[in-house]
């Protein structure tokens, strides 16, 4: 990958990654909107609405859908999840994580689940942490690679509740490369305590698979 974008290429603030993605870099406005998308999911989840209330937001995000309507682009100029250097690339669907560490086989971040990923009794949502691990694992599976790895299993074990509102601790890592194959391993703690483990095969695509 790139440091950034060059004046022939996608711009002074986009690049593209080996996988042929396009990311958009830097302090962006999106990335802010992405910040504040998150927040306001959790305000959304954590509160209790009036009907008042609920009428004024659902006419609030109509008058937004319909503003977006015309701005729908195709995968590869759409901007959710691309954003590189934002908490979770810039997409919502998954807690936002803050790589701290990033090498070509591993990779070491921080997250928070909000209320917007709760399951039950403050703890996160089970779907969430797999969603979280299939991201975490991902990442370091496709550093190094050519062309991109698709996860083709991912085997978690929930350890212990999963707390929402604090920041946990995740890791992942490569373990064995056979041809295509990436074997990975991957943890989320809280402190000392391990709340999950994941296990991961991510599948290098064949040029016709991409
Ligand atoms: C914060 C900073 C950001 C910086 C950005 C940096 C850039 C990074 C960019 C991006 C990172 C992205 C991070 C997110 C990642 C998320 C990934 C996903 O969620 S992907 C969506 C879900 N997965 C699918 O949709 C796959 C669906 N399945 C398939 O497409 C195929 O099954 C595929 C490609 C996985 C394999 O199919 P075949 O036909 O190519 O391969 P065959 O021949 O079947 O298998 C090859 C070998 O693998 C074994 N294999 C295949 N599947 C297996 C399985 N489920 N279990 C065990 N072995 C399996 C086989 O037995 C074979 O092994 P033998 O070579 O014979 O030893």
């Amino acid at each position: 990958m790139t440091e950034a974008g060059s004046a022939a290429g996608p711009g002074a603030d986009e690049e593209r990654d080996l996988l042929g993605g396009r990311w958009l870099t830097g302090d962006t406005p999106y990335g802010a909107m992405i910040d504040r998308l998150r927040d306001f999911l959790d305000h959304v989840a954590a509160a209790k609405l009036d009907d008042a209330t609920a009428q004024a937001l659902d006419a609030d995000l109509a008058a937004w859908t319909q503003r977006l309507t015309p701005m729908v682009a195709d995968e590869a100029h759409r901007m959710f999840g691309r954003v590189r250097d934002a908490p979770g690339h810039g997409q919502v669907f998954a807690p936002a994580f803050i790589p701290d560490q990033m090498g070509d086989d591993s990779l070491h971040a921080r997250v928070t689940f909000g209320a917007f990923h709760l399951g039950a009794n403050y703890a996160a949502h089970g779907g969430a942490v797999a969603l979280l691990f299939d991201e975490i694992l991902g990442l370091p599976a496709n550093m190094s690679a050519q062309r991109m790895a698709r996860t083709a299993y991912l085997h978690v074990n929930y350890r212990a509740i999963t707390p929402i509102d604090k920041e946990l601790q995740v890791s992942a890592w490569v373990t064995k490369v056979e041809g295509r194959k990436r074997f990975v391993r991957g943890e989320l703690r809280y402190g000392d305590l391990l709340c999950a483990d994941a296990e991961g095969l991510f599948i290098e695509l064949l040029p016709h698979q991409q």
